[in-house]
């Protein structure tokens, strides 16, 4: 039985950057990945990265073959590089192997080569998330059903896609497919899509997808899924009635739940909660002393920084002050990249009405920021709540053009609980969308 003083399971964001912390403090790791298409994690090989690259291609018009030919070699790039980060350290091994708990500190790793068991110091899990797949007659089995990870395999555009979900995946999707020209339909359950933002600002971006060709069926459900030799069919039930849709594929973007699979932890002491999802307390331990689980896997909420903020709480305790937990986890803002770019931080008007917490609001078109009219795209609008008060601010959404760079600016501002005036007051380069902050608040 071999024994490793840290053993990693899962290439995600946390753990493989906890592996240079823990080898450049002279501890042994022992990282062990189940796909070799994976080293690296979700985020660089089929989610963030590679989906990013092809949103901004499509938005750049470039057509999809080249855009698949331009992603693949970007991803191969990140890739290569993630891998040699952590393979290359002196106290470090990667191994691609399968991986299942036998008891609470041993694990049964298994590849090509046979089986080993191995004895870990501590353990980490770090093995992300899984699309939730909806029991619907006929969707399993389908030969024309991707989840966004296989869809982005395929060398082929699809001409006429259906996507199930309005969530981040969908949309993104969605409006990525429209612009590389195919026709879609978005298949939602809510009655409104984006209903956890301020619905002006979300009814404005069903607006401009409707009026870049994408079609929604929302207070929907798919019913049945029927392949045929030249794509599938849908059955809906919406609102208005029965609809049957035949298109070339449907893409299932109903959500990402912890994966936990394959690793037996029945065969432990580590507690899981109602979706599966890893429970840890506010430094990431599980219930059994020294074993810890990051990222995607632990349950809230799933994003890439999410991740590389638990290896900061982390390396805290190890390396640290030990200061940093979930508890005092910094503000953070999220954005679905559509054209434009939709992002939010903090609370909305609905939020703030029903806490009775009186707030101002500030708003302003894109069209009035200069750089807009340079990009050329002068949709969407800022909408910022402020603290009648202090005038702090409590909650942003932006749909603007580079709305994803001013909102971290705004976030920074509300983590250090600076008034707005900081922000109205402040020199921003010009041109910049980030400059929209010098006359949002012009009225303070
Ligand atoms: C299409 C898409 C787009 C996204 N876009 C964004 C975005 O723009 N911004 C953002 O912040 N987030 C985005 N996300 C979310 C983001 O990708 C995840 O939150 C993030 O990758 C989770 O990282 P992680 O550290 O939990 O682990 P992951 O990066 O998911 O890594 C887990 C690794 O564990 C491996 N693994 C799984 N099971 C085992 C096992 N039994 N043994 C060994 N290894 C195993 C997996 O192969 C994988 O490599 C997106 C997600 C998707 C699907
Ligand atoms: N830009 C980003 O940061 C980004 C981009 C993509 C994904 N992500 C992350 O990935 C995670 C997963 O994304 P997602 O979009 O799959 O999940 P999600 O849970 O965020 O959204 C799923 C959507 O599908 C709908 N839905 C669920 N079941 C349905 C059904 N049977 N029929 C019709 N609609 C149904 C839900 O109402 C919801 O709106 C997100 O939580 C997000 O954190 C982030």
């Amino acid at each position: 039985m071999k024994h490793f003083e840290n053993i990693i399971i899962g290439f995600g964001k946390a753990g493989k950057t906890l592996a240079g912390s823990l080898t450049k403090n002279g501890q042994e790791v022992l990282l062990i990945e189940k796909d070799s298409a994976m080293y690296g994690g979700t985020c660089i090989n089929v989610a963030c990265l590679p989906s990013k690259n092809m949103i901004i291609n499509a938005q750049h018009g470039t057509d999809y073959d080249e855009a698949i030919a331009t992603k693949n070699r970007l991803v191969d790039k990140l890739r290569n590089k993630n891998y040699h980060k952590v393979a290359d350290q002196e106290n470090a091994t990667v191994l691609r192997a399968d991986v299942s708990f036998i008891d609470d500190y041993t694990i049964e790793v298994s590849d090509d080569s046979g089986q080993e068991t191995v004895i870990g110091d501590k353990i980490f899990i770090n093995t992300g998330s899984t699309p939730v797949l909806p029991d619907v007659q006929g969707l399993k089995n389908s030969q024309h059903v991707f989840t966004s990870k296989t869809l982005l395999d395929q060398t082929e555009q699809t001409k006429n896609i259906a996507i199930l979900g309005d969530g981040p995946i969908g949309l993104e999707f969605a409006a990525m497919y429209a612009r590389f020209g195919s026709q879609v339909t978005v298949i939602g359950q809510n009655k409104m899509i984006l209903n956890q933002l301020e619905p002006e600002i979300a009814n404005a971006a069903k607006e401009d997808m409707t009026t870049d060709g994408v079609q929604f069926l929302l207070n929907s459900q798919l019913t049945k899924v029927t392949d045929m030799a030249n794509g599938i069919i849908l059955d809906v039930n919406t609102p208005n009635g029965g609809q049957t849709l035949h298109v070339d594929a449907l893409l299932v973007a109903t959500g990402r739940r912890a994966n936990t699979d394959d690793l037996h932890l029945e065969r432990t002491n580590i507690q899981t909660g109602s979706h599966g999802e890893i429970l840890v307390n506010d430094v990431l331990e599980t219930n059994v002393t020294n074993i810890f689980a990051m990222g995607d896997v632990k349950g809230g909420p799933q994003f890439t920084y999410i991740s590389l903020d638990d290896w900061r709480i982390l390396n805290s305790q190890f390396f640290g002050d030990q200061t940093r937990t979930r508890a005092n986890r910094p503000v953070f803002a999220n954005t679905i990249f559509l054209n434009p770019a939709i992002s939010s931080v903090g609370q909305t008007e609905a939020q703030l009405q029903k806490k009775e917490r009186p707030y101002q609001v500030f708003k302003m078109l894109t069209a009035g920021v200069p750089k807009s009219q340079v990009i050329g795209n002068p949709r969407g609008s800022y909408k910022v709540l402020v603290d009648e008060k202090t005038h702090q601010v409590l909650g942003a959404t932006i749909y603007a053009e580079e709305a994803y760079e001013t909102i971290n600016v705004i976030s920074l501002a509300m983590q250090n609980n600076l008034p707005a005036e900081a922000l109205r007051d402040q020199i921003y380069t010009h041109p910049t969308m980030t400059e929209a902050l010098n006359d949002l608040f012009a009225e303070l």
